[in-house]
């Protein structure tokens, strides 16, 4: 079966949610399942956990070396969370929007908001709500790749993020990874369908009344 393609600009899927509500989990299994999603990487002065590789989950910068990259433009968005600075780097979006990839971001409200300001309707932006405040702390514990006190933080700052879910275009509850997943799939598929993003379909349509 041939597929006709049509040009279109990639869009922006933004996940955010507290800490520990599956982000990171349904990001893995999103970009695994769809060719056409690639990951944006941040830059962030926190230190690696383990398992983690520099320039796949992170680009692990120091402090010095990320001051001098929002001085050179180099982000779209950066903020402090966690007393840790994170930032959105600017010319891999841009480059692969243009091309008519999708880009994937796990950032907290604050960074879509951001986001947002500085890039429109190439936003889709989707809130990940946990069943509940005891299902997300037994979430942080079982990860065990953050200290108690690290824990203790992350549950304390959940209420914080949770507060900006109205800001968000799709909100859903992280019961079950299958459901989620599903969930997310669906979502890119319309968006990817929407007519503003698909500057190709003119000259498609003019080739159609052309009688091609
Ligand atoms: N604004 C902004 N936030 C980010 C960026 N990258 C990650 N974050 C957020 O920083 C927070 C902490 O991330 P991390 O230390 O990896 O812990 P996580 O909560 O397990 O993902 C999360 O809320 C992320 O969404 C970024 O580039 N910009
Ligand atoms: N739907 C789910 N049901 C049960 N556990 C989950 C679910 N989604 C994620 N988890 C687990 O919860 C923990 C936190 O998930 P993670 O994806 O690291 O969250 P985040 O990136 O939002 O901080 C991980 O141990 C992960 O395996």
């Amino acid at each position: 079966m041939h597929f006709t393609t049509i040009a279109r600009r990639g869009l922006m899927l933004v996940l955010s949610s507290p800490s520990g509500a599956g982000k990171t989990t349904l990001s893995r299994r999103l970009l695994a399942e769809d060719e056409g999603l690639v990951m944006s990487v941040s830059a962030t002065t926190r230190k690696p956990r383990p398992g983690e590789i520099d320039g796949r989950d992170y680009l692990f910068v120091d402090e010095p070396r990320f001051v001098q990259m929002i001085g050179e433009g180099a982000f779209l968005e950066h903020a402090k969370v966690f007393g840790n600075y994170y930032g959105t780097p600017r010319s891999f979006v841009e480059s692969e929007l243009s091309i008519g990839r999708d880009v994937l971001f796990d950032i907290d409200w604050q960074g879509t908001q951001q986001l947002a300001q500085a890039m429109g309707e190439d936003l889709v932006r989707v809130f990940i709500l946990p069943p509940s405040m005891q299902e997300l702390a037994e979430r942080l514990r079982k990860r065990a790749q953050d200290s108690a006190a690290v824990v203790q933080m992350r549950m304390s700052k959940a209420a914080d993020e949770l507060s900006h879910w109205a800001e968000y275009d799709y909100v859903f509850v992280n019961d079950d990874v299958e459901v989620s997943l599903a969930r997310l799939k669906a979502i890119l598929l319309a968006e990817r369908l929407k007519r503003f993003r698909q500057h190709g379909l003119t000259q498609f349509v003019r080739h159609l009344l052309e009688g091609h």
